[in-house]
């Protein structure tokens, strides 16, 4: 398989170059060149699979001939060994036809291990092959931060930089990464939001003077093997459920975009999906965009889902770009216009192939509720990220017998206060996380400066 970029300039790579690419040369963000095609047939075949057998399917054709069948598998199973549930993501009943998909079962409690504890390997697997060096530069709104830093805590050719926006993660989240005390772990806590973390981090990979003198690596979902090992919980899921002879909807509690465009590619490759539910907080460029055309962002407003507090969805570009003819040169030209002015209105084509998706706005009124309905009438005890997901999940008329799955993207015990204001119960720390709050912290703090950070980065960066 090779992968081109949104934006049309940048060299078609192969899966390994790209896994270690991150970020396209031209900005943008690299997509396969076509989408594998499953049959019925080749997907009914898919159940009762094992996770990382099922896994090892879904993914090699994007692998292709980067890794062999095999060693594909291995490693799938050396990534899923390390999750707390045997299922991997395990599925639970609501209600007739609510749903969870819990993926928060791996080292860090959220569903960003999924991707990242093989996408760990896979740079370890592809820097041997030119005993090569990485220098990890990504941003967190308070999840892939701790994901990354536990998939390359202490390996000898990666060290990770990681910005997460100064007091806007929760406790639990920012101990999660700043008590990693690794050597080759980098926490940097900027003055500003997600989205200028972000900015920064994509301006690193425009940086010659910074890429003059280190590979750069990205652990964000800018990276494709990170949607791509995110497609096979959809499959799963689907699979458990009936597909392929039924179709299945998906609330999606949605930020950078990565998670619920992975959905997308799971539809693109065959698997029936009614709907695909983006939910957000009230930081809600993403449902203006998807039922109005308008992606115009405005200022990020803290929540207690903080995790989906994003305007700048980079994902959204791949979706664009894939439903609006694939136009790498038109879809360049229109990002530039969005990045000089933080607006752009979607084309016809664009609005008109994003038919698969609906949108659903939730304030905090809406998530606390779901949490309560969660806890009263299902006996679960939901995070504000999935809560905000279930809500919009149960806006949704369905014909009856169409489940809809909301992801459950987080473990409630990363947001106890929010979870104990809106239910009045306080979830436990599970004990892989248990002593976080007797361990030492290490972060430096830095202004909302691009020069601050990239001269923090070229001065610690071995
Ligand atoms: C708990 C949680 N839920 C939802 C999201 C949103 O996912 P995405 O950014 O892939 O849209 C995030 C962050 O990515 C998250 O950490
Ligand atoms: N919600 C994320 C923000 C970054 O998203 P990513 O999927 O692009 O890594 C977080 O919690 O860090």
């Amino acid at each position: 398989m090779r992968y081109i970029s949104t934006r049309g300039t940048a060299p078609t790579l192969d899966f390994a170059e790209v896994t270690l690419a991150g970020l396209a040369s031209d900005g943008g963000l690299y997509v396969p060149e076509h989408w594998p095609q499953f049959s019925s047939a080749e997907i009914a075949a898919m159940r009762g699979l094992p996770y990382a057998e099922l896994a090892a399917r879904v993914m090699q054709p994007f692998v292709g001939e980067s890794l062999t069948p095999d060693r594909l598998r291995e490693l799938c199973e050396q990534a899923y060994g390390r999750f707390a549930h045997c299922a991997v993501t395990p599925l639970k009943q609501l209600d007739e036809s609510q749903w969870l998909l819990e993926l928060f079962h791996g080292p860090t409690l959220a569903f960003k291990d999924v991707a990242l504890q093989l996408l760990g390997l896979l740079f370890e697997e592809f820097l041997a092959r030119d005993e090569s060096r990485l220098t990890i530069v990504g941003a967190t709104s308070g999840d892939t931060g701790s994901a990354a830093i536990d998939a390359v805590a202490g390996r000898d050719n990666v060290e990770i930089f990681m910005l997460h926006p100064s007091g806007r993660v929760s406790d639990v989240q920012r101990r999660q990464m700043t008590t990693v005390l690794a050597p080759n772990v980098h926490n940097i806590a900027i003055d500003g939001s997600f989205d200028d973390a972000q900015a920064m981090v994509k301006r690193i990979f425009a940086d010659a003077e910074v890429t003059g003198r280190h590979r750069i690596g990205a652990v964000n979902s800018i990276n494709w093997a990170r949607l791509m090992a995110q497609i096979v919980y959809y499959f799963a899921a689907a699979l458990q459920l009936g597909a392929p002879d039924r179709k299945v909807a998906f609330s999606v509690p949605t930020g950078n975009f990565g998670d619920v465009f992975a959905g997308h590619v799971a539809a693109r490759m065959g698997l029936p999906i009614e709907r695909l539910v983006v939910a957000t907080n009230v930081n809600d460029i993403l449902h203006r965009a998807l039922s109005e055309g308008d992606y115009s962002a405005g200022e990020v407003t803290p929540t207690a889902a903080p995790s989906m507090d994003i305007q700048v969805s980079s994902n959204f570009e791949r979706l664009l770009f894939d439903v609006g003819g694939r136009d790498g040169m038109a879809m360049g030209e229109q990002m530039r216009g969005f990045e000089g002015s933080r607006a752009m209105l979607l084309t016809e084509a664009q609005r008109a192939g994003a038919g698969l998706f609906t949108s659903v706005r939730a304030d905090a009124d809406d998530m606390a509720r779901a949490m309560r309905w969660a806890c009263e009438e299902a006996g679960e005890v939901i995070d504000p990220h999935t809560a905000i997901g279930l809500h919009a999940a149960r806006q949704q008329d369905l014909a009856p017998g169409v489940p809809v799955v909301t992801l459950a993207t987080a473990h409630p015990a990363k947001f106890r206060d929010a979870v104990e204001r809106a239910t009045g119960m306080r979830p436990y720390l599970p004990t892989r996380v248990g002593d976080l709050f007797a361990r030492e912290e290490r972060l430096v703090e830095l202004p909302g400066d691009y020069d601050a950070v990239k001269a923090h980065i070229l001065e610690h960066a071995a």
